[in-house]
C-alpha cells in the first residue's frame, strides 16, 4: 500500500498509472468500460448541476448473467447494507440481476474525485479507503475506510454530482458495482428522502454537533420514524433494549422506581445504553404528548459503524465521538441520578435531570475507551 502518493498525482496521472496497470493485469469488463467510460464522461459532459429528482426517470432493467451461487453472495453483501434495508424482495432481485462483480488491485482508484458517478459499490472481500482532496489544497486527506459488507459511491449517483471523494483498494478487492439507473431507480428514492427528511433535525441534535455533514448524513441512513400517542411507554425500566431514540417531535419523561428523573424535548436522546451493551433498561420513558421519534437499532447502528482496520480511521472516529461522548453523559447522568437520590433523601422535590444541560457541563474524566 502506497498511503496518499497516489492521490497527490494529477488526474491525468492517476489515468496514465490505471492504463498501464490494466495492461499488466486481467480486469473485468465493467473496470475496463468505467474507466474508459469516465474518460469519455468527463470530456463530454462540461458541468455538472443539482438535479430534483421526480421519481418518474425512465429505468430498463439490466441482467448481467451470474450463476445461483453468485445470486446468492450478492443477496448476502446487500442484504447487510443499511441502504438496501427498504427495498422489496422484487427490488433486490432486479439489483441482484442487475450486479456486476468487479475486481480491483491493492492501489487502484476506483473512484476519482471529481468526475461523473457511473456506479455505486459493495465490498465483497478486501478493503478500500476514501480520500479528499479539499479545495485550495494538494495534500489529499483520508476520511473513511470500508471493509467487506461496506458501500460507498452512492453521493455521485443521489445529487447527480460530482464524486466527492477519491476511493482506492488498500487490498485486492471484489465488489459489486450497482450501475446508476438501476441505484436510481430503487435505492435513491428511499435514501436520498431520508438524508433529506434528517437533514435539518440532525443538525439540531446537541450530541451529534461535532460530526460533520457526512457522517450525519450516514447516520440519517439508520434511523426509522416511529410514533407514539401521549402516554406510551417506549422503554420500561429493567426490559431488554436493542434502540437508541432521539426525539423529533413531542415531550416526554423518564421515572426510575417511578420517580421523574428525566424531562426530553426535541433533540434529546434516550436509550443510549443500549448501543453499547445489552444493559436492561436503567428506567422508564413515557410520552407526556404525541411524540415522533428517530430510532436507530443497535446492530444497525454497529454495522454501519463498525470498527473496520486497526489504525485512526474514519469510521473508528465517528463512534468514538460518538460513543465517547455518550460515555460521558452516561458517566454524568449516573453522577447526577446518584446525586439527585442523595438530595431526594433530603428534599423530595428535587427538579427531574435535562440532558441538554448535562452536555454544557464540563466532561467528566472517563476512559474513553471504544466498544465495538
Ligand atoms: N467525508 C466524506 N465526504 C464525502 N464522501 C465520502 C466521505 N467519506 C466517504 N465518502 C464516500 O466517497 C464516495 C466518492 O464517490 P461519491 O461522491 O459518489 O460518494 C462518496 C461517499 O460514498
Amino acid at each position: 500500500m502506497n498511503g496518499g502518493r497516489d492521490l497527490a498525482l494529477s488526474a491525468a496521472d492517476v489515468k496514465l498509472k490505471a492504463k498501464a496497470k490494466s495492461i499488466s493485469m486481467p480486469r473485468s469488463n465493467l473496470a475496463l468500460k468505467q474507466r474508459e467510460r469516465s474518460k469519455t464522461l468527463s470530456f463530454r459532459r462540461t458541468g455538472v448541476s443539482a438535479e430534483v429528482f421526480t421519481g418518474k426517470e425512465k429505468f430498463e432493467k439490466k441482467v448481467v448473467e451470474k450463476d445461483e451461487d453468485t445470486k446468492m453472495r450478492i443477496r448476502a453483501v446487500l442484504q447487510k447494507s443499511c441502504l438496501f434495508q427498504h427495498v422489496d424482495q422484487e427490488q433486490l432481485e432486479t439489483i441482484v440481476e442487475a450486479v456486476e462483480e468487479v475486481h480491483f488491485n491493492e492501489g487502484d482508484v476506483i473512484i476519482n474525485q471529481g468526475e461523473p458517478g457511473d456506479n455505486f459499490y459493495c465490498i465483497e472481500m478486501g478493503a478500500a479507503e476514501a480520500w479528499i482532496t479539499k479545495p485550495g489544497s494538494k495534500r489529499p486527506e483520508k476520511v473513511k475506510q470500508y471493509s467487506s459488507g461496506e458501500t460507498f459511491g452512492e453521493l455521485a449517483l443521489l445529487h447527480n454530482a460530482p464524486r466527492a471523494a477519491t476511493v482506492k483498494a488498500s487490498t485486492d478487492c471484489v465488489l459489486w458495482a450497482v450501475d446508476r439507473s438501476t441505484f436510481r431507480a430503487i435505492i435513491m428514492t428511499t435514501t436520498r428522502h431520508k438524508r433529506e427528511m434528517y437533514e435539518s433535525f440532525l443538525k439540531e441534535v446537541p450530541l451529534l454537533k461535532s460530526l460533520n455533514n457526512y457522517e450525519r448524513a450516514t447516520i440519517a441512513d439508520v434511523l426509522e420514524p416511529e410514533y407514539f400517542g401521549a402516554q406510551h411507554n417506549i422503554v420500561v425500566e429493567g426490559g431488554k433494549g436493542d434502540k437508541f431514540y432521539l426525539i423529533e417531535e413531542g415531550e416526554a419523561e423518564a421515572r426510575t422506581q417511578g420517580k421523574v428523573v428525566m424531562h426530553y424535548k426535541r433533540g434529546d436522546y434516550f436509550g443510549e445504553l443500549a448501543l453499547l451493551n445489552d444493559a436492561p433498561r436503567a428506567a422508564t420513558v413515557t410520552t407526556l404528548t404525541k411524540c415522533k421519534v428517530a430510532s436507530v437499532n443497535r446492530d444497525q447502528f454497529k454495522a454501519k459503524f463498525r470498527f473496520t482496520a486497526p489504525d485512526g480511521l474514519q469510521s473508528r472516529i465517528v463512534v468514538q465521538r460518538l460513543l465517547g461522548k455518550l460515555e460521558d453523559i452516561m458517566q454524568r447522568k449516573k453522577e447526577n441520578y446518584e446525586k439527585m437520590n442523595a438530595e431526594s433523601a433530603v428534599s423530595p422535590a428535587s427538579a427531574p435531570f435535562s440532558p441538554a444541560a448535562a452536555e454544557e457541563s464540563p466532561p467528566s474524566p472517563t476512559n474513553k475507551t471504544l466498544h465495538a
